[in-house]
């Protein structure tokens, strides 16, 4: 039989919200609740944030319960300090003012074990984020750090095909996904637990959950750097996600064209506007380097990131020419910077890490999230 959206509000409205009884359907606290094809169930539970210790233990139960119903393969649930319109400042609105949150901002937001998380972010689609991401990574692993790659690029999860990882992560004891591993650092992605035309037909709240949990329920360990490949764009899911994530810092992938510039710009703009240092802006596909004649050819124009960013007061990570050992590498899932160690790509990226971890390790430490997501 089927899950439907009944059983699951029937299994919800067990759950007590207070000491009163007062059950979690009947609380007004419920969100949309979503069942997918697949039997799996999302919903969010609202909040103050001063509640989230105790509304934790409700969320739980809430999970258990649901967990408990015949067909149910997953349960995503999340704690979220989300306001109705029109009481308040809202979480998010699409094209209106964002500000972050500051009395009422959750503490402690971080990962229990990982000391930074940063975003590899970038305007548009198709710039080679989830390249950079990767490559990024290892670079950081080269220098001796322990590095994980969080694929939060909940619509194109590129990570198990880049990172060349078959199979299904373990689960651990207390519903904790084992993370994934491949060239030494540990590796989770949407896309190791859901077909992907699933995941693209979730809503933002359900992707949210989603990222949420690979956040914090994942047995990241001991981590120096947490590298998270980001949805592309910067709309308001961008956004709600940035502000969800304790980032210490964001960097931006561009290619030279004056259109993929506009768009990192924005992207600059709005980590700014949540107040997440910029580590830096890279550009990718910048030259092209003929395989036969070795000729350079500037393709899609050359130096726009490098200037864009001494425009925006950003650091500039460094250019990454168009290449197809690069993509041809990528696609056989074996990274340039391990497949070629030594070779100049892989000399970039490492440069590219090296001038983040300086950027982290002497700056400010990974700083908590400032809203939204509670749990
Ligand atoms: N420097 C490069 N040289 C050659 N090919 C590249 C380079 N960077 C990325 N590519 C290729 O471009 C394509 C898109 O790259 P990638 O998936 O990293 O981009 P993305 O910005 O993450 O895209 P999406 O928005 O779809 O997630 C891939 O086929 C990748 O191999």
């Amino acid at each position: 039989m089927a899950i439907t959206r009944e059983h699951v509000l029937q299994a919800l409205s067990t759950v007590p919200v207070d000491a009163g009884g007062t059950d979690l359907v009947a609380s007004g606290r419920l969100s949309d609740v979503v069942v997918d094809d697949a039997g799996r169930v999302m919903f969010s539970i609202t909040i103050d944030p001063s509640e989230a210790a105790n509304m934790e233990r409700v969320r739980q139960a809430a999970v258990t319960a649901v967990q408990g119903l015949p067909a149910v393969k997953g349960v995503f649930a999340s704690l979220t300090a989300d306001r109705p319109a029109g009481s308040g400042a809202p979480a998010s609105s699409p094209g209106g003012p964002q500000r972050p949150r500051s009395a009422a901002q959750p503490k402690n937001q971080r990962i229990p074990g990982v000391k930074h998380v940063i975003a590899v972010a970038s305007g548009k689609g198709g710039v080679g984020k989830s390249t950079t991401a990767c490559n990024l990574a290892l670079g950081l692993k080269t220098l001796g750090l322990k590095v994980g790659l969080l694929d939060a690029d909940i619509y194109g999860p590129s990570m198990p095909k880049l990172m060349g990882i078959h199979g299904k992560p373990r689960l651990l004891e207390n519903r904790i996904l084992e993370p994934m591993e491949a060239y030494g650092i540990k590796v989770m992605s949407i896309g190791f637990l859901v077909e992907e035309e699933a995941a693209m037909i979730w809503r933002g709240p359900m992707v949210m959950s989603a990222i949420t949990q690979m956040l914090r329920e994942v047995a990241w360990g001991d981590l120096d750097v947490l590298v998270v490949d980001m949805p592309p764009g910067t709309g308001d899911a961008q956004l709600t996600m940035a502000q969800a994530t304790p980032l210490a810092g964001a960097v931006i992938v561009s290619t030279p064209q004056d259109l993929a510039l506009i768009d990192a710009r924005r992207g600059v703009s709005m980590f700014k506007r949540v107040e997440i240092p910029i580590l830096g802006i890279v550009e990718n596909m910048a030259t092209f380097v003929c395989p036969h004649c070795g000729q350079s050819s500037h393709i899609f124009g050359h130096g726009g990131a490098r200037d864009e960013a001494s425009r925006l007061g950003v650091p500039f990570l460094g250019e990454i020419p168009l290449n197809m050992t690069i993509r041809e590498l990528s696609d056989a899932g074996r990274p340039v910077v391990v497949a070629e160690p030594e070779g100049p790509h892989a000399g970039i990226y490492k440069s590219m890490a090296q001038q983040v971890w300086t950027a982290l390790s002497g700056g400010a430490a990974a700083r908590p999230a400032p809203r939204i997501v509670i749990e």
